[in-house]
């Protein structure tokens, strides 16, 4: 029987190391899983994302039903081989795109329906149909169906919306059944309010399920408003299983992200901002399209052992950024990426090794520099 579970090796603090497995690779944690939405880490080869220490990468369910849709996936043997990506995969359900891309969007206990933002066509999410793409996929780490409220929402509408979430959380398990070597995250809503991520925690831990998102958060709050509801929502979510936190972050997001307990993350930031000039060092962020750096031949960072900064100085970078050349969104989301991998590393070592507040002010402290 092919096992999938969590072991956690050590705890300093809040924070945890450890290591997911599954029949497809483990995952160690503190983990930061790259986004290939439509198949894809834009702008890299999947064996660069690997190099770069990403034990996962993630797929999204909704922009994958509207093309190539999981039918035609499946049949040409699942996600992992249509992508050439061997190692896990986490899919996410979906609810998050649909109110985020699609049009005419209809909500009702049943699911969603909406227009694709690709070609206007109708279609429908409800937990069982999500749980069956995901399935058609093939990801190993799959996500319930929910809702995720815009912020700032009244409490109210966040009541009603995380009820809902949650019935829908109970629909998702019953749709996933038992499928040996495959994960059911279930996914924390409440917005910022303490007594509604409570409630959602104990829905959640009625259920069970293999791992626990916090949802609803990095919609707009702000990171004091994120952190704070981390302090309280984290710890209300089973210690012995995988903490995810959706859609985070910038670099100081995640570490103090993992400060409060979560274990896995996503984000679109390295690899989009890759593409926009932003770069992500130890020293703090730069973007490259500054015009101090047309003749700068120092690398962007040279404590990364990226191909960006082992082979090319911020001049090169400056002068194929500027003339839009398709190596400028190769090289500047390889080092991002593997930037935030090594801070992962780091933070993983930090931890294991009982240093990570001290790890935490250096990081810090390396980032307080003027000019980079
Ligand atoms: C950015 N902030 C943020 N993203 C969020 C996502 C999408 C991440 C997904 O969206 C894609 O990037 C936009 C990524 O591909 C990722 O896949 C998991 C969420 N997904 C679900 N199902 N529920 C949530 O409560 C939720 C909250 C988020 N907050
Ligand atoms: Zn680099």
């Amino acid at each position: 029987m092919t096992s999938t579970g969590f072991t956690k090796h050590a705890q300093d603090g809040m924070a945890r190391s450890g290591v997911i497995t599954t029949p497809r690779g483990e995952i160690r944690t503190p983990a930061f899983m790259p986004v290939g939405t439509a198949a894809t880490v834009k702008a890299m080869m999947p064996e660069s994302v690997a190099s770069t220490g990403a034990d996962i990468l993630l797929g999204n369910t909704y922009h994958l039903m509207l093309r190539p849709t999981a039918e035609r996936v499946a049949k040409l043997g699942g996600l992992h081989k249509f992508m050439n990506w061997d190692k896990p995969i986490l899919t996410d359900s979906g609810g998050f795109q649909v109110m985020s891309l699609a049009g005419l969007r209809k909500l009702t206990e049943r699911g969603v329906t909406f227009k694709s933002h690709i070609d206007g066509s109708k279609h429908e999410i409800t937990p069982e149909r999500s749980m069956e793409i995901q399935e058609l996929l093939g990801s190993d780490i799959v996500m319930c169906f929910d809702e995720c409220p815009a912020l700032p929402a009244d409490r109210a509408r966040i009541a009603e919306s995380m009820r809902l979430s949650m019935r829908w959380a109970k629909r998702s398990r019953e749709a996933f059944g038992d499928r040996p070597g495959h994960m059911l995250f279930g996914i924390q809503q409440g917005g910022l309010e303490q007594d509604f991520r409570q409630e959602s925690a104990e829905a959640l831990r009625e259920i069970g399920f293999d791992g626990y998102a916090v949802g609803g958060l990095a919609v707009g709050e702000g990171q004091e408003a994120m952190f704070s509801t981390l302090d309280f929502a984290t710890d209300m979510l089973p210690e012995d299983k995988p903490r995810y936190l959706m859609g985070v972050g910038k670099p100081d997001d995640i570490v103090g992200a993992v400060a409060r307990g979560i274990d896995v993350m996503d984000c679109v930031l390295p690899s989009r901002s890759g593409r926009t000039g932003q770069v992500f060092t130890r020293m703090g962020v730069l973007n490259i399209k500054n015009a101090r750096h047309m003749d700068d031949p120092r690398p962007l960072d040279e404590n990364c052992s990226c191909p960006a900064c082992q082979n090319y100085s911020r001049a090169y970078l400056h002068h194929v950024f500027r003339s839009q050349e398709i190596i400028s969104s190769m090289l500047l989301t390889w080092h991002n990426l593997q930037y935030y991998q090594d801070i992962m590393a780091g933070m993983r070592e930090a931890i294991a090794a009982g240093r990570f507040t001290q790890w935490q002010a250096d990081f810090h402290a390396g980032r307080a520099q003027g000019d980079i």
